[in-house]
């Protein structure tokens, strides 16, 4: 295995929640890439960065994430320069990469008051022109073996009454799994992780919880681990390709 298979993950949105969690776990000994033998993965612990994670915020955990190792970028995809200038830091950080998890999202709703168009533009813009524009930009460094994960949501198929623009979003995310699977077979994977309830936010009251639990059959909410897990299981594969991990608990068949 060449020292050049030796190549960072980058995580977006990596400041909270599931992109911390999986950032965590991609920096982690728990992770070891399927293309890379005992020998390099010993390699590859020793270099630094093992994964550059995008932030709006500068928290705590990303502080600590420095503390680790990791490469913070502050980056705002919500306007084209926003990404462009995103692009050309982390081109100045690396020379390849060995995946790329789209993750950052800002789950807007439509509001009475809203600035509707500029609601659409936004979810649009953060989840489906990022990844776009990212994936095309970096697409020459991405090594062998290397993977593409969405993180879209149960939404992308079903639509959501409350959330229209953000669902619509996903739903294009989800379409740009299946184009680039095509583009950048066989060298690189991409596919979708399209979680429903994982994690509550701090501000849910009890009977929101209760109604959102029950749209599921398993009825829990289990938590950023199941990320990590979907996540860790598409880095392992050979096979999968143009797919959706469905992390809903079986709220399709309720
Ligand atoms: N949590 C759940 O139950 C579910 C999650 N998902 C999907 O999984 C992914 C992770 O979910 P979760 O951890 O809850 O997400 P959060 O909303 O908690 O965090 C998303 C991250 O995206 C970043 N972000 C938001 N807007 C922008 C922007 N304009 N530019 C750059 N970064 C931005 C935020 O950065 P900062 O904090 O620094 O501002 C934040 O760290 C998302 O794609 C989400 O849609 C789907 C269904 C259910
Ligand atoms: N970016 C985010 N997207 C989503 C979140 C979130 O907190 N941030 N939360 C959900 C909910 O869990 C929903 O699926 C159930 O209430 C969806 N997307």
């Amino acid at each position: 295995m060449p020292l050049s298979s030796i190549a960072p993950i980058l995580v977006t949105g990596g400041s909270q929640r599931l992109g911390l969690a999986i950032a965590q776990f991609l920096n982690s000994d728990k992770f070891a890439p399927r293309y890379m033998d005992l020998e390099y993965q010993d390699i590859q612990r020793q270099v630094n960065p093992r994964v550059i994670v995008t932030y709006r915020h500068k928290k705590p955990a990303v502080e600590a994430l420095i503390a680790q190792g990791i490469v913070a970028i502050k980056a705002d995809f919500a306007t084209d320069a926003g990404i462009s200038d995103f692009i050309k830091e982390v081109k100045e950080h690396t020379p390849q990469l060995g995946g790329i998890i789209h993750n950052a999202s800002d789950w807007d709703k439509e509001t009475p008051n809203a600035d509707l168009a500029k609601l659409f533009t936004n979810m649009m813009q953060v989840h489906a022109s990022a990844p776009y524009q990212i994936n095309l930009a970096c697409k020459g460094m991405l090594i062998a073996g290397a993977d593409i994960i969405h993180m879209t949501d149960f939404v992308q198929d079903r639509g959501s009454s409350k959330h229209i623009a953000y669902a619509a979003s996903k739903a294009a995310l989800h379409n740009l799994t299946l184009s680039f699977a095509s583009l950048l077979a066989p060298g690189v994977k991409v596919n979708s992780i399209a979680p429903s309830l994982l994690m509550f936010n701090e501000n849910d009251d009890e009977s929101y919880k209760q109604k959102a639990l029950s749209k599921s059959v398993l009825g829990i909410c289990p938590g950023a681990q199941e990320a990590v897990n979907a996540v860790a299981f598409i880095f392992k594969s050979t096979f999968l390709t143009g797919q959706v991990i469905h992390l809903n608990g079986g709220r399709n068949i309720k």
